[in-house]
């Protein structure tokens, strides 16, 4: 059970054994962390201690339907984790790289990695830095949740994918809204593929949806 010494924490919702399956204990652990440290530090907002289950972390597992088994992943501008913890702990078949630029983020992510006993790299940077390329290795798919708009962001992580590799960004249904009219856009910036995909259905609250897209060339 959630530690309920944790003033806010939500009930954990039911559907979360099923997301997390043997991993639920380090999921449990990670809210906590959230709402404590993370909140401590200034990572996570108060008002969004009870809402972290299903706004955040299932939200996040949502994207585990869009990842193929066994990717390589880097979740770019992770921030607190997001959507890269959640991920990499429905997911164990995935090898994780958090990339992030801000210091206190950082250790964040490096003291959770440590509490939760698992191997994920954590990497400080920007993501369009040659230096974050060369720590991060080859890539397979690139996550991204409320970093910078598509072009942006496809702009800053190019560097990181090769081509194959694929871009994997969480969106709000505005923002979805958007995407076809963005497509020319993101064709010149050599993606391919680009479309908006529904995803996290049996999540309850938590489903969501993400814009998928590929890198051309050879
Ligand atoms: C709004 S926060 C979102 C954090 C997290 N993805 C989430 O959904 O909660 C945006 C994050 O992107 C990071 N960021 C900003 N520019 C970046 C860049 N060029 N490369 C990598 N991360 C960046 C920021 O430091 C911040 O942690």
């Amino acid at each position: 059970m959630t530690d309920p010494q944790v003033p806010g924490l939500p009930d954990e919702p039911a559907l979360a054994a099923g997301a997390f399956g043997d991993r639920l204990p380090q999921a449990r652990r990670f809210v906590e962390l959230l709402a404590t440290d993370g909140v401590e530090r200034g990572l996570i907002g108060p008002r969004e201690v009870p809402r972290l289950w299903e706004r955040h972390v299932l939200n996040s597992v949502a994207v585990a339907e869009a990842v193929p088994h066994g990717a390589r992943v880097v979740d770019v501008g992770s921030g607190a984790g997001l959507p890269g913890i959640p991920l990499a702990l429905a997911r164990p078949d995935l090898a994780m790289t958090l990339v992030e630029p801000m210091a206190r983020r950082v250790e964040f992510l490096g003291d959770v990695v440590a509490d939760l006993g698992v191997e994920w790299r954590v990497v400080r940077g920007r993501a369009e830095e040659k230096s974050v390329a060369r720590a991060v290795g080859e890539v397979d798919v690139v996550t991204a949740r409320a970093v910078a708009p598509l072009p942006r962001l496809v702009g800053w992580v190019r560097g990181l994918l090769r081509p194959g590799s694929q871009l994997v960004a969480l969106i709000g249904a505005s923002a979805a809204a958007e995407v076809p009219g963005l497509v020319p856009e993101l064709t010149a910036a050599g993606m391919r593929d680009v479309h908006v995909r529904a995803v996290g259905s049996t999540l309850g609250d938590a489903a969501t949806q993400v814009v998928v897209m590929t890198r051309g060339g050879r």
